[in-house]
């Protein structure tokens, strides 16, 4: 339609940065993507330069207007989703990064996280944040470049420095300098935003030793930030009406706004979301309660399991271990594998994430014969990732006492077929996967789009045409019980091996 006008959304992942035009239907018109490097100067340790995201996000906005011949007026609205928790600090003045953007699976902070566990911070920071003492969130992130960059913390007092997770450093690079603001959702990432009083909490801010002036300001998933100024890349001033993080953004375009309502995203890693309603609930058992969407003035809470590790172990079978040329031939090979039953690979490549929360675990492969080979191995590995998905799950019913009705799903990996059989099998529950593998992006796209009335309301988007595909459970219950026993034993076997020795020697992981 020449009139039309579209919504862009700018999806900012781990491993790359997308920028997609949605139509009125929530159908894509068009894309651009552009990898985005890591920089691993230490074992363990994950950066990224914050200019190249943002280079990467001019370059991917400008090619999909180009491609689809859509001049800028036409776009009605932005909305920015994000890898969440990744931090940036840079000169209010000079724009500059003072370091690179410390990464979400970054392991540099671990000292700084075991030294709070050890001083009994893990209750104090649970009720406050929802969250679990990790080197994962933002904190200790930042007061690591606040204590490691020379001269950081006395400009940082000075107030000389800004802190941002992806989405505000985009936004105020898109407003050319003007906004410094992020959403509840990014917050709720960071370990200093307390999500009861929704604001940034004082006592947590002098644990971390956080000048307040560094922070921005926070407001609802779907709310007017700011325009695009006239002379950045977009030549005319657009809104940006949506910000929230990528895992948020997925659930917010499953449209699991319901209680009970669950999704989950295998992408780098996997992130099992089941939607609380408005009161927050706190886990016992190493779930972390997050803010799942700020709409209308009101927050919306949820549960989340984060596993570090599920693409990336895709990944791994490609270029560390060479066993796939491509990703994509895995759900083949994995079909032709003879059965794996009693191979299990944990993929604990950067420790466990939930229910486990161990920093210490490594990776293991159990129950190698000689008759292993390169397509077991390949099943084994997708297999881990349906696993992982069911401990979060088994532990989300249980807290909640909430039935799973069905699970949705997305994300990159959820184009293996192999792996959402298996994981409907493994769950004995059905699988619906969403009609577009960028679910993450239509969310944000979603809240852009609410605000600026582009989509009236809720309802109007409930009606948008959406065709799914299910996974019905095949397995029988005790073979399917007797595998997850034996992966939970696997499990087991790889912490193990993670604990300090009891000889007195140092343990070299
Ligand atoms: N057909 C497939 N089978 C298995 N894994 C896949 C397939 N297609 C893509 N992937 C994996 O999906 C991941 C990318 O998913 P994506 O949602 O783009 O991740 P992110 O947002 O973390 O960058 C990569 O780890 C890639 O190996
Ligand atoms: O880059 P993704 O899509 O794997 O998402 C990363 C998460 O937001 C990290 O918490």
């Amino acid at each position: 339609m020449k009139n039309e006008q579209y919504i862009l959304a700018i999806d900012e992942g781990t491993t790359s940065v997308r920028a997609i035009l949605f139509d009125q239907q929530g159908s894509i018109v068009g894309q651009a993507q552009r990898p985005i490097h890591q920089f691993f100067p230490q074992p363990g340790w994950v950066e990224q330069d914050p200019l190249e995201i943002w280079n990467g996000t001019e370059t991917v906005i400008s090619e999909v207007l180009f491609q689809t011949e859509t001049p800028p007026y036409k776009v009605r609205a932005i909305g920015i989703s994000n890898q969440r928790e990744t931090t940036v600090v840079w000169n209010r003045k000079t724009g500059q990064p003072i370091h690179h953007a410390i990464v979400w699976q970054s392991k540099q902070t671990t000292e700084i996280a075991k030294h709070l566990q050890q001083a009994g911070y893990q209750t104090f920071i649970q009720q406050k944040t929802g969250l679990l003492i990790d080197s994962y969130f933002s904190a200790t992130k930042l007061q690591w470049l606040l204590d490691e960059v020379p001269h950081a913390r006395e400009q940082a007092e000075a107030g000389d420095l800004l802190f941002g997770t992806i989405d505000t450093w985009l936004l105020w690079k898109l407003t050319n300098g003007h906004v410094h603001a992020t959403d509840v959702t990014n917050a709720s990432r960071t370990m200093l935003y307390n999500i009861h009083t929704l604001d940034w909490d004082q006592k947590l801010l002098d644990l971390f030793k956080i000048p307040r002036t560094m922070l921005p300001a926070v407001h609802d998933s779907s709310h007017f930030y700011g325009y695009t100024q006239e002379f950045t890349l977009m030549g005319v001033q657009i809104p940006i009406t949506g910000i929230a993080g990528d895992q948020q953004a997925s659930l917010f375009g499953e449209l699991a706004l319901d209680p009970g309502q669950t999704k989950n995203t295998y992408g780098t890693g996997a992130f099992i979301m089941m939607n609380l309603g408005h009161e927050p609930q706190l886990s016992e058992h190493g779930l972390l309660t997050t803010i799942a969407y700020g709409l209308n003035g009101q927050v919306t809470y949820a549960f989340e399991g984060s596993v570090f590790t599920a693409g990336a172990a895709v990944e791994w079978l490609k270029d560390q271990v060479a066993l796939v040329q491509d990703v994509t031939t895995t759900a083949t090979q994995a079909e032709q594998a003879t059965a794996t039953d009693q191979l299990y690979v944990v993929p604990a490549f950067s420790g466990l994430g939930a229910p486990y929360w161990d920093q210490n675990a490594r990776g293991a492969i159990l129950g190698l014969t000689p008759q292993t080979d390169d397509k077991q191995l390949i099943r084994a590995t997708l297999e881990s990732l349906a696993f992982q998905t069911r401990d979060v799950l088994q532990t989300m019913t249980h807290e909640t006492g909430l039935p799973l009705k069905s699970l949705m799903v997305d994300g990159g990996v959820s184009k293996n077929e192999y792996l959402l059989q298996f994981q409907a099998d493994i769950l004995g529950s059905p699988i619906t996967r969403a009609p577009l593998a960028e679910t993450t992006a239509l969310g944000v796209a979603y809240l852009a789009g609410l605000q600026v009335k582009y989509w009236p309301n809720l309802a109007t988007l409930k009606a948008l045409p959406r065709t799914t595909t299910s996974y019905q459970p095949r397995l029988a219950a005790s073979m399917r019980e007797w595998r997850y026993a034996n992966w939970q034993q696997a499990v087991v076997a790889t912490r193990l091996f993670a604990e300090e020795p009891h000889d007195g020697t140092t343990n070299p992981i």
